[in-house]
């Protein structure tokens, strides 16, 4: 790390600066890092991660120490060096080189005496006070009808997993035993594979040959249930990143990955390369597909409100203003990808959302308008799955409070519907 940890601490504040200023989620602002090394790079993405994760107690700290509200830039500063001086930093080296960061700050400089002053009053006081705060809540957009949707119980153990943070998982190719290779590794019931403490990525043993992808658990059902057999034809609407298509091919299926976005799809080509499997990428849109296929995998855009424990700034960036029209989307998205089934062809149907607007009931209104149309509920009998995450009409709820002894799984809605005849 160079400079003493300054150049990543600037890098944090900035992508904090996106986030709480611009409203811009952290992976489409890293590029605001690019001047930095790799080590101070990954260093900054996991500072300004686990700020956001702990914005709401840093907030309570700093307000006892602020009598006017400092700039947006500074405050950011100062939540940064909370949060590290409370989750068991060195104070010296965070008070220093927070005091740098805003002292070298063109507008703000002068602040870096209030930044000295109080970060010493946190260092002093606040890695005791810490733990006696509540776990942060999510904001009232997101609380409101998760709420009513899930009970209050429910959701403080929701935030309560947002605040533990998510470990690694790890899906691996047919035939591919890891528990000898990645030690400390647990097997996950529904046959994914877990690490809490993972390191650098792509210094996993495996990950050169492509032995396996990172997939959460969770994520990993969809295409479980799908169940693809090998040279049955499968059409993965929504594709990009991957993860899903990964597994359709490795089960030997001929896939047609399609996303509207060449930028995400360009992650999958380097997955595909990586793990030696093959599939058809087209970029285009999904409602403009033709054709019949044995399967279809719809994992459509959604609020990713399942997604809060590995992206934090998801609930400050968001205000669920786009909910509305996401939900007609995937409406509409539903009813196009269920004319692309063979008679007889099944579909899934995911979402990585934690509202049932987005899950159960897209599915039930898509069963009320299709004649025909079943919830294929053996389709959901694999292996991990509890009976109790079946939903009435037939599908299934993840949630991130699930497994708490584990180390939890991401929010997702997935369904398999089936066309008669
Ligand atoms: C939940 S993500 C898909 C994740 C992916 N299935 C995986 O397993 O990695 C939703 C995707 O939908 C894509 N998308 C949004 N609107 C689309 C459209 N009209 N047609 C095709 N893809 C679309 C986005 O670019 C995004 O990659």
């Amino acid at each position: 790390m160079s400079d003493m940890g300054v150049d990543a601490r600037r890098g944090a504040v900035a992508l904090l600066d996106k986030v709480l200023g611009e409203g811009r989620m952290l992976s489409d602002v890293t590029e605001s890092l690019d001047r930095l090394s790799g080590p101070d790079r990954a260093r900054a993405q996991r500072l300004a991660t686990d700020t956001l994760r702990g914005l709401e107690r840093a907030d309570r700290l700093l307000n006892k120490h602020l009598r006017k509200a400092p700039p947006l830039h500074v405050r950011n500063a100062l939540r940064v060096g909370t949060v590290e001086l409370c989750t068991g930093a060195a104070a010296h080296g965070v008070v220093n080189a927070m005091v740098q960061v805003v002292g070298r700050h063109r507008r703000h400089g002068q602040l870096k005496g209030l930044v000295n002053a109080v970060l010493r009053k946190i260092a002093a006081e606040g890695p005791e006070a810490w733990n006696k705060l509540r776990v942060p809540r999510l904001p009232k957009w997101l609380r409101g009808p998760l709420t009513q949707a899930w009970g209050p119980q429910a959701v403080t153990a929701m935030e309560a997993a947002h605040f533990a943070g998510a470990p690694l998982d790890l899906t691996a190719k047919p035939g591919i035993d890891l528990t000898q290779s990645l030690t400390g590794a647990e097997s996950l019931p529904t046959g994914s594979l877990r690490l809490a403490q993972p390191g650098q990525i792509s210094a996993l043993p495996g990950y050169e040959a492509g032995d396996w992808w990172v997939q959460d658990a969770a994520a990993a059902l969809p295409a479980r249930i799908l169940d693809a057999q090998p040279g049955e034809s499968v059409l993965d609407l929504c594709a990009a990143p991957g993860g899903k298509t990964l597994q359709m091919a490795a089960a030997g299926a001929d896939v047609v990955a399609v996303d509207i976005s060449d930028r995400r799809l360009g992650r999958l080509r380097e997955n595909l390369a990586r793990t030696g499997l093959r599939a058809d990428i087209r970029t285009g849109d999904a409602l403009e597909m033709t054709g019949v296929y044995d399967a279809v995998l719809l994992d459509a855009p959604c609020s990713a409100t399942g997604t809060i424990r590995r992206h934090p700034d998801l609930p400050h960036a968001r205000d669920g203003a786009e909910i509305c029209g996401l939900i007609a989307l995937q409406a509409r998205m539903l009813a196009h990808a269920l004319t692309l089934l063979k008679p007889g062809g099944r579909l899934v149907y995911c979402t990585c959302s934690l509202l049932p607007d987005e899950g159960e009931v897209q599915v039930e209104e898509a069963l009320a308008a299709h004649p025909g149309l079943v919830a294929d509920r053996a389709a959901l009998s694999r292996p991990g799955i509890d009976p109790a995450w079946i939903t009435e009409e037939g599908g299934l709820r993840l949630r991130p409070d699930y497994w708490p002894e584990r180390g939890g799984m991401d929010g997702f809605y997935i369904a398999c519907l089936r066309r008669d005849g």
